[in-house]
């Protein structure tokens, strides 16, 4: 008689958390089809539930990822003169800025027209016809993100351990895309297709001159008092958006409870905490674009309300500045809905959101 046995302990269901894949078949060439091919479906599975994951196996050591979130720590705790050695200053100004490379104060940035809680550097690939123009004290006039970088002097190694740090990046970011073409099963590569050509490489082929992004991004705790049977919050580390390119591989320090993730459900917010040598990846808006909404680029954002100053460095590897993005004809058809954009390039979607991301 069910009625006289003991109450089961209530079942605590399992905390949601983000799934983890393994890129390493993808890095290894001597890796077999089969394991490429887990690695593939895990992807798709994953950028269908979730529009994010965590990455292993992309063999970046710890002890590199360490140095890389102490160095940027160590500048963001250098003294406001230094970092303002390298500030961001707008395009086409007497300072000689190009509206998006360099240091980004306390509130600089803003998304969804408030200002967040952050400091930030940004860098870019180097523009490849830099059209400099001759005067203004040398410095040159530049149009929006096509200046130089602008390096942080202090720590001294910094830029060459970005530098390396990069060039390891590259390789992972290329390898996430060549298994989200598999994932996608959009068919053999092609010998010489051109960049239109629709196959297993096309996201290869655009990011083979990866316009990216590195950015450095200090996080001072949120001081606003917290409520949390209010869904109402008021300040932000950083407001919600999304990514704008293809594959955002995000390095962060242990801080828990600050990322967070918006579900399926549009309204649950997932904390996406670090896991050690793991980077969190998400997609942008070109692969939202590409595949038609077949994965979407998913809204996140950060509230650090915890103890210490969270250090993160997200690296962007994005389409070529001059990829054309325009739907996939074989993701249009499979998604069954009218291609969601006309297409344009991802410099010209770039540019739109650089426009409106600093306080004036
Ligand atoms: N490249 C990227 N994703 N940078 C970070 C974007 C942060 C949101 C931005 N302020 C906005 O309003 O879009
Ligand atoms: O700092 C983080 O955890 C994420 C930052 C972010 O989403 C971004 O810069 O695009
Ligand atoms: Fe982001």
């Amino acid at each position: 008689m069910t009625g006289c046995l003991p109450p089961s302990p209530a079942a605590t269901p399992p905390i949601e958390s983000l799934p983890i894949i393994d890129i390493s078949p993808y890095l290894d060439p001597s890796s077999s089809p089969r394991s490429r091919q887990e690695t593939a479906s895990a992807i798709n599975r994953a950028c269908i539930d979730y529009g994010f994951f965590y990455l292993t196996g992309h063999d970046i050591p710890t002890s590199k990822l360490d140095e890389v979130i102490s160095l940027a720590r160590q500048f963001f705790f250098s003294p406001l003169s230094e970092k303002n050695k390298i500030k961001r200053y707008d395009a086409g100004g007497p300072e000689g800025g190009d509206g998006a490379r360099g240091y980004q104060g306390m509130g600089e940035n803003i998304t969804l027209g408030r200002r967040d809680v952050q400091e930030a550097v940004d860098l870019y690939r180097e523009w490849d016809h830099s059209p400099k123009e001759e005067g203004n004290g040398g410095k040159g006039t530049y149009k929006t993100l096509q200046g130089p970088n602008l390096w942080p002097a202090q720590p001294p190694e910094l830029k060459e351990v970005y530098l390396d740090y990069i060039d390891q990046l590259m390789k992972v970011g290329e390898a996430v895309v060549r298994a989200m073409g598999t994932a996608l099963d959009l068919g053999a590569p092609q010998p010489n297709a051109n960049t239109t050509t629709e196959d297993g490489d096309v996201f290869v082929r655009n990011t083979d001159h990866s316009f990216w992004v590195m950015r450095m991004i200090g996080y001072p705790p949120l001081q606003a008092p917290y409520n949390p049977d209010s869904s109402d919050v008021t300040e932000f580390s950083c407001g919600e958006h999304t990514d704008y390119g293809c594959v955002t591989l995000l390095l962060a320090d242990p801080t828990p409870g600050a990322l967070q993730v918006l579900l399926k459900d549009n309204k649950t917010w997932l904390n996406a905490d670090p896991i050690p040598g793991h980077f969190v990846v998400n997609i942008g808006d070109m692969i939202e674009r590409w595949t038609n909404g077949i994965w979407k680029s998913n809204k996140h954002r950060v509230i650090h309300r915890g103890e210490g100053y969270r250090v993160s460095v997200p690296f962007f590897y994005e389409p070529n500045f001059e990829a054309m993005v325009k739907p996939l004809g074989k993701c249009v058809e499979r998604s069954g809905e009218a291609p969601v954009h006309e297409g344009n390039t991802y410099g010209e979607h770039l540019l739109g959101k650089v426009f409106n991301n600093f306080y004036k």
